[in-house]
């Protein structure tokens, strides 16, 4: 039996245990009674980061998305021989330090030019005045001591003190020309985005200074973002903002020596009413909330046509802003085509009648994009009705890879990639082969655990795909220790309990080979008795395991019902200790508080993403690290991170599961490493309905890497995946031989020879498709493993 006082993980090595085997403290598996041979498990010094290849490819073959069958049936059918080395059709376990690819060195890198970045720092700005306060930046006195004595902000950031002033266009209308040009803003991730565009709309309404606007004048804002979860956080961001009774109150009782405030007759506006509309709601009660008139509205695009489209009383007639939050996202194909229809119906909806009234407004419909990643689709936005837009971006710590470049010229073109990075991120990556993916990601997250403070940490693992997610989040959370153990004292216990059954039935038992299984099936019928009973408490935001302890696991994707999508994320914001897996909808703009660690267990489908996800960590000037988890075959993205000046230290993967054992496992740590993958794999065996989910998980998997942009398809071929070794990664002993049957979107079908005919457009959009498909709002349906029904159909096509 396991021994219970053991203090590590719930795979440490019971020296202890009583059974007959002489070598019992060595994992029992069939090719395993020899130490590991650490000689196929090279660590290569040597910098020459070209010459490695893990399977041989034919390098600059390019094919659309639509032959990834005939990919997928080459390399698990016709090549099985050849991709399925180290994994057999038996039980036996492969090692998993035999077959792998070497690894090589590809360092750790900096940029030597890279500045110390202060959020803060305000004395470069380009503005009329110098900025210190909120005050100084123009906004209404009354939000700036709401700012200041209820939410705690004292002083603007870079980026709000550089693009305030620009947006309340001040000095202009003072001058008589209020002409409130398009304004696209770059700015890292937590450095306070959602403020600088929030706070001068705000209070520019606040300043209407005209008894007969109530809120029945419609909607003067919208604020368009890419997803539910940004659209909720921005509009309790917004009901903080327009909470002013008690800074009223506050601010006419306070005898301040400031003039301003005392000869200001303080009128609070009650008629800014906030809201959101971002689907998962009932259309019937947005279309009620609507009707008595939203001023400042936050939604997602689907919805926001939809309401366009089809409720009357939704009026947008007096529209002055409009919003694109996370904008390069937004403007990605996909989202496209309706954005596109937004921006027409709205321009078409557009009436000024009203506009002497409303003078401290902007004349015209004013577009406001932001992003920590914009600069380089600037270009594309003038298809999108911006005029002359003027390009703010913070001085951020990229000067070193484009220096010279911070002059207004450059800034208004804007056509540069630059990332903006907190300087204060500690980045890192572990290149891993694919058999030892699982384990190294288990002793990451439990090595991350015993060094937080009170054993509390917070972490983001960000995975391809919705199955992916649903499969860790299953594997860590249902983890039993009982269902893999399998002393010989209990083994013969139940195998007697077996044989007296079958002999009472008068059956044979006919799997005398397979001893383990014996065990473990008998458990799968308790395992799945109490996975049924766990599915019934549906309110359960997260599920605490053996595997993590004390650590709560949480998850989150696109096609989760969204009354739990929502609560998830709720909970998720408000602890201060949980893994949440996630695919990239939580990416963008979430600001999770305390997030310590993100872990891109999965590299993103394009680069920008991974920026985006990083960004979860180290905001508004915390620390915070983020490690890439990358296969040997894709060691070439790490140029791509190096040239944009990235500072990235590497970490070796035996050290890095070594962090996560006790001290005296480290030196057997390719055993101790083993017995946690084997134990995995049993406890998946153990369990009929998570081996199912882990088959659908590696074939989304699979497929989601086909998804990879056209730029970075050299590094992340799905030709380069050793299939066989993958399993591993999904505590599968083989890789699933029907990966091949999966359900396609209908688009697909009606191409299935292979979209000869598609333009090249029409296939790009097919791909965003497919990408949306895997981790975004709207996916409806990630499962591309179609289960034993499709496997049916598809031999009766035959
Ligand atoms: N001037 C300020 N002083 C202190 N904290 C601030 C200030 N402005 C914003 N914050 C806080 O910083 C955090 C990050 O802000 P926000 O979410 O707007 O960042 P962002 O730049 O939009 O990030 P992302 O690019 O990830 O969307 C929030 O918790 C916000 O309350």
């Amino acid at each position: 039996m396991t021994n219970k006082n053991e203090n590590s993980s719930p795979f440490s090595f019971n020296k202890n245990r009583n059974n007959n085997n002489n070598n019992n403290n060595k994992p029992k598996v069939n090719n395993l009674q020899n130490k590991p041979n650490n000689n196929n498990f090279n660590f290569n010094k040597n910098n020459n980061k070209n010459s490695f290849s893990v399977v041989p490819q034919k390098k600059n073959k390019t094919e659309s998305d639509f032959e990834i069958d005939k990919i997928i049936e080459e390399v698990t059918g016709g090549n099985k021989e050849k991709q399925g080395k180290g994994v057999t059709k038996t039980n036996v376990v492969s090692s998993l330090f035999t077959s792998n690819p070497e690894i090589q060195s590809y360092g750790s890198f900096e940029n030597k030019n890279r500045k110390k970045f202060d959020l803060f720092e305000t004395n470069n700005i380009d503005t009329e005045k110098v900025i210190k306060t909120f005050k100084d930046t123009g906004l209404d006195p009354l939000l700036c001591y709401h700012l200041k004595h209820k939410l705690s902000l004292e002083k603007p950031t870079n980026i709000q003190a550089k693009s305030i002033p620009y947006l309340l266009n001040q000095t202009k209308r003072e001058k008589g020309f209020a002409i409130d040009g398009d304004v696209i803003i770059q700015a890292q991730t937590g450095s306070g985005k959602t403020l600088t565009f929030l706070l001068p709309i705000i209070s520019r309404l606040l300043s209407i200074d005209d008894d007969r606007i109530d809120r029945s004048i419609g909607t003067l804002a919208i604020i368009l973002v890419p997803t539910r979860e940004l659209a909720k956080q921005i509009q309790q961001v917004m009901e903080s903002l327009v909470r002013l009774s008690g800074s009223i109150k506050n601010m006419e009782e306070e005898e301040d020596d400031d003039d301003d405030m005392n000869n200001r007759q303080i009128k609070y506006k009650h008629w800014i009413t906030p809201g959101i509309i971002a689907g998962g709601d009932k259309k019937k009660s947005e279309k009620a909330r609507l009707r008595k008139g939203v001023n400042i509205l936050v939604s997602t695009p689907g919805r926001l046509l939809d309401h366009l489209q089809n409720t009357n009383s939704f009026d947008v007639s007096q529209l002055r802003w409009l919003v694109l939050d996370e904008a390069d996202r937004l403007l990605e194909l996909g989202f496209e085509e309706t954005i596109k229809s937004i921006i027409q119906l709205i321009q078409e909806k557009a009436i000024y009648a009203s506009q002497e009234i409303i003078s401290v407004l902007p004349k015209r419909i004013q577009f406001i994009l932001c992003s920590a990643t914009i600069a380089e689709d600037v270009k594309k936005l003038a298809e999108y009705s911006l005029s002359n837009p003027k390009l703010i971006k913070d001085d951020s710590n990229e000067k070193g890879k484009n220096q010279g470049n911070n002059n207004e010229e450059d800034e208004d073109q804007g056509n540069t990639m630059t990332v903006s990075v907190p300087t204060q991120l500690k980045q890192s990556y572990v290149v891993t082969p694919a058999k030892l993916r699982l384990v190294t990601l288990v002793t990451k997250l439990q090595s991350i655990i015993a060094k937080s403070p009170n054993k509390k940490a917070k972490v983001i693992v960000f995975m391809s795909c919705s199955d992916t997610v649903e499969f860790h989040y299953r594997l860590f959370g249902e983890y039993n220790e009982k269902a893999t153990v399998l002393d010989d004292e209990i083994r013969a216990e139940e195998k007697k309990k077996q044989q007296q059954q079958k002999y009472n039935k008068g059956g044979k038992n006919n799997n005398s080979n397979n001893n383990n299984n014996n065990n473990i099936k008998q458990q799968q019928q308790d395992n799945s008795k109490d996975n049924e009973s766990s599915k019934k408490e549906k309110t359960q935001t997260f599920i605490i395991g053996e595997l993590f302890k004390n650590t709560p696991i949480y998850k989150l994707y696109g096609n989760l019902p969204q009354a739990e999508r929502t609560r998830i994320f709720m909970e998720y914001s408000k602890t201060d200790n949980g893994i949440l897996l996630c695919t990239d909808v939580a990416a963008r703009g979430l600001d999770l508080p305390d997030v310590n660690q993100i872990i891109q267990y999965d590299p993103p489908c394009d680069f920008k993403d991974y920026i985006h996800r990083i960004g979860r960590t180290a905001r508004i000037g915390r620390q915070g690290n983020a490690i890439l988890f990358l296969l040997p075959s894709e060691i070439e993205y790490l140029d791509i991170m190096k040239a944009q000046g990235l500072d990235v230290e590497e970490i070796r993967v035996e050290d890095s599961i070594k962090e996560g054992l006790l001290p005296r496992e480290q030196k057997d740590w390719d055993y101790v490493a083993t017995n946690i993958q084997m134990k995995l794999e049993r406890f998946i065996l153990s369990n009929s309905d998570l081996l199912l989910t882990a088959k659908k998980a590696f074939s989304s998997f699979v497929r989601a890497y086909a998804t990879h942009s056209s730029t970075e398809k050299h590094i992340f071929h799905i030709k380069k995946l050793h299939l066989g070794h993958l399993a591993k990664c999904f505590a599968l002993r083989e890789a699933p031989s029907n990966i091949k049957d999966v359900n396609k979107p209908s688009n697909d079908k009606s191409n299935g020879k292979g979209g000869k005919n598609m333009s090249s457009k029409a296939k790009e959009i097919m791909k965003q498709k497919r990408k949306l498909l895997n981790v975004s709002e709207f996916d409806t349906n990630t499962s591309v493993y179609s289960g034993p029904n499709t496997r049916k159909k598809r031999k009766t096509k035959k």
